[in-house]
């Protein structure tokens, strides 16, 4: 893959965070995300590239931009032919609410290089480096704990989780917070927790979750370029054994989805089957200020916005801090984002 091809990515994520940030605080997640996904397919589509998006807003009857299995790009002659894992705002309820930690994020990978996961539910443990090989979902979270505390030689109290403030997770958030783990339970967002883990300068040790196998697929790209590690879970989102018959047939659902791909819930993942590939390309712009990047500034015509980009190759690491003129864009994109 044409490693040119990150700066081109890091203005497709810019572009999700602007339209996004227009319909910050508004109250509906459902447009902001709306304005993403159009922002995100209109830059894709101005790409060199003959594109396929594997992880995306779901399936074709279900979204009508950005659905698995969408092609995008130009794809003129000799363009790498990519697969793009995509996810417009992680954080739709924090954009609408205006809370903290939203971002724009995808990544790309060579043909087959991501997990095709269905939109369900994932259990996912995520490590920095130095602790890489110290996690086992076979095994209980304390013991998972113990082991990475050892591995980063540190008492048990100085250790740091990240987690979602979800009520499926009350129970393991008592668990460590008993063992005096300090838990950072977060409402949302669990890409950029998983992110932080592997941060050189951030405080967190451990991402521990069950969120959204999609955000799942795209974090594992990213870990795998910064020489992290992660297992991972398929759950269903809805029981197949549940008290409607919605429920039900959604549990079905799911469980067919998997099957179809050679899948199976409750199968442990680890990461070289999540991200085949180290030649990946990783890009998130924060929407909201957050732990991992600065969110969109915006003054009249003129917007700030910073973009985490990784390249799975090199495992180089940059922030690019950009400036935009908001009434010079494209006519097609200000009509998203202004
Ligand atoms: O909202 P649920 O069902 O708890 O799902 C958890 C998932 O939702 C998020 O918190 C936010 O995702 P969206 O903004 O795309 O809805 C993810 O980070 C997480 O994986």
């Amino acid at each position: 893959m044409n490693r040119t091809l990150a700066i081109e990515f890091s203005r497709v994520v810019e572009a999700a965070a602007l339209a996004g940030y227009k319909w910050l605080g508004r109250g509906d997640k459902n447009i902001a995300d709306g304005a993403a996904v159009e922002a995100m397919r209109l830059m894709l589509n101005k790409i060199d590239i003959d594109g396929e998006i594997v992880i995306g807003e779901g399936e074709i009857d279900e979204a009508p931009m950005l659905y698995i299995g969408e092609k995008v790009g130009t794809n003129i002659a000799g363009a790498d032919a990519v697969d793009i894992a995509v996810d417009p705002i992680e954080g739709t309820r924090m954009t609408a609410m205006g809370q903290s930690n939203a971002v724009a994020v995808l990544a790309v990978g060579e043909q087959g290089a991501f997990l095709k996961a269905p939109d369900m539910y994932m259990e996912k443990l995520v490590v920095g480096p130095d602790a890489k090989d110290a996690i086992d979902l076979s095994l209980s979270l304390e013991d998972n704990i113990r082991n990475v505390a050892k591995a980063l030689n540190k008492d048990i109290r100085e250790l740091t989780v990240v987690t979602l403030a979800k009520p499926r997770h009350d129970e393991q958030i008592k668990a460590m917070q008993a063992m005096g783990v300090r838990v950072f339970a977060l409402p949302d967002g669990d890409v950029a927790a998983s992110i932080l883990c592997c941060m050189p300068e951030s405080d967190v040790d451990m991402m521990y979750c069950i969120g959204g196998a999609p955000e799942g697929v795209i974090s594992a790209a990213a870990i795998r370029a910064m020489g992290g590690n992660m297992q991972a879970r398929l759950l269903a989102r809805h029981d197949v054994k549940g008290d409607t018959p919605e429920n039900r047939a959604a549990g079905e659902i799911e469980i067919s989805r998997c099957q179809a791909l050679g899948l199976v819930v409750g199968e442990i993942l680890p990461l070289d089957r999540l991200a085949k590939t180290d030649n990946v390309i990783f890009a998130a712009t924060g929407i909201t200020k957050g732990d991992l990047v600065e969110g969109v500034q915006r003054k009249g015509n003129i917007a700030t916005t910073e973009t985490l980009v990784i390249s799975g190759k090199s495992g180089t690491i940059r922030r690019i801090k950009s400036t935009h003129m908001l009434n010079r864009k494209s006519a097609d994109l200000q009509n998203i984002i202004l």
